[in-house]
């Protein structure tokens, strides 16, 4: 992203007219950002709204769509392109695209992602902290990664001591898939590629932790319940909970037992968040955040 002292600085440069997503031609003179969007239609209407396009243009910020049908060097000028699409295809025209333009901010870079949606080399990076200080630990829960073969995974799951209920994350990730094992016959119904990874009674609330920049935003949403030894016994099966934790399961303003409800603690997230943002070469960290019991372990 070109620095606003830089654009001031470039005191020649042609002032240049852009098409704003809401479709109106504005004026950019030396002061605007743009900042080129390739989004899927889901992410545009949770993400692009009114609001936050009413309130990015007033600091000068201007959202503009990428035409996909067209060569990416042919639109623009850019200075962020922000894009959220797969496909092997795209991240080819993105890489190019990033040798070509190098001074334009790519959020993200496609190899910093592919770090990021697997839950494997994500949670590696969590695991290699060795975090521990005064306000809590911080930890990944057992874990088992399962490239194939259902019919192999209670064998691996016994030879890695994993003990049950099992949850099951694609080990792509996908905001908000998960599945409960209770048993080890059901195991075999699970779909691999996946993460298994022990269930961690954390008291049916949890924190979900955003992180831009320095800004810290922490939300706290319902999660499973905890589950007994009594409850295990009598369980069999496996349980989808696709939104579980999502949007809708806020629970900010709930009457919560305040030892489950308390926030964790500014200065162990300021720590997370600097010591991840060394590991995650990507532009922005989220991640989720059990309550103390979990902290504890
Ligand atoms: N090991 C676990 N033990 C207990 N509950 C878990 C465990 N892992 C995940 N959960 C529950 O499942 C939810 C989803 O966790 P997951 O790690 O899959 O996040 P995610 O799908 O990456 O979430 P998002 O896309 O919302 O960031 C958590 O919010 C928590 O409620
Ligand atoms: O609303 P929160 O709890 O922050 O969860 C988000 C997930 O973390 C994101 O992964 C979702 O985006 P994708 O569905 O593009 O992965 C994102 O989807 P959305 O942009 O359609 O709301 C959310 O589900």
């Amino acid at each position: 992203m070109r620095l606003m002292h830089e654009i001031e600085e470039e005191e020649e440069e042609e002032e240049i007219e852009i098409e704003s997503s809401s479709g109106s031609i504005v004026e950019l003179g030396m002061k605007g950002v743009v900042v080129g969007y390739a989004l899927t239609s889901k992410k545009i209407k949770s993400f692009l709204q009114p609001k936050l396009e009413g309130l990015a243009r007033n600091k000068g910020i201007y959202f503009v769509a990428i035409d996909q049908t067209r060569p990416l060097t042919d639109q623009g000028p850019f200075d962020i392109v922000l894009h959220k699409l797969s496909g092997k295809e795209w991240q080819q025209i993105l890489e190019d695209y990033r040798l070509t333009h190098p001074e334009v901010t790519v959020l993200d870079p496609p190899g910093a992602i592919q770090h990021v949606y697997n839950r494997q080399s994500m949670l590696q990076d969590v695991a290699d902290l060795d975090f521990s200080d005064a306000y809590g630990t911080v930890g990944v829960p057992r874990q088992l990664v399962i490239e194939k073969d259902p019919s192999s995974i209670s064998d691996a799951v016994r030879k890695a001591g994993l003990s049950l209920p099992l949850v099951a994350k694609p080990l792509v990730a996908k905001s908000h898939e998960l599945s409960l094992a209770y048993d080890e016959y059901s195991l075999q119904k699970l779909e691999p590629p996946l993460v298994l990874q022990e269930f961690v009674n954390h008291g049916g609330v949890l924190f979900k932790v955003y992180i831009v920049g320095d800004a810290i935003k922490v939300v706290r949403r319902f999660s499973l319940p905890d589950v007994s030894k009594r409850e295990l016994s009598r369980s069999a099966g496996v349980f989808r909970f696709p939104r579980v934790s999502s949007a809708a399961q806020s629970a900010d303003d709930a009457d919560l037992d305040p030892c489950i409800a308390e926030l964790p603690p500014r200065a162990l997230l300021e720590r997370l968040a600097r010591e991840l943002r060394r590991r995650l070469v990507t532009h922005q960290v989220l991640f989720n955040v059990k309550n103390a019991s979990f902290l504890s372990e």
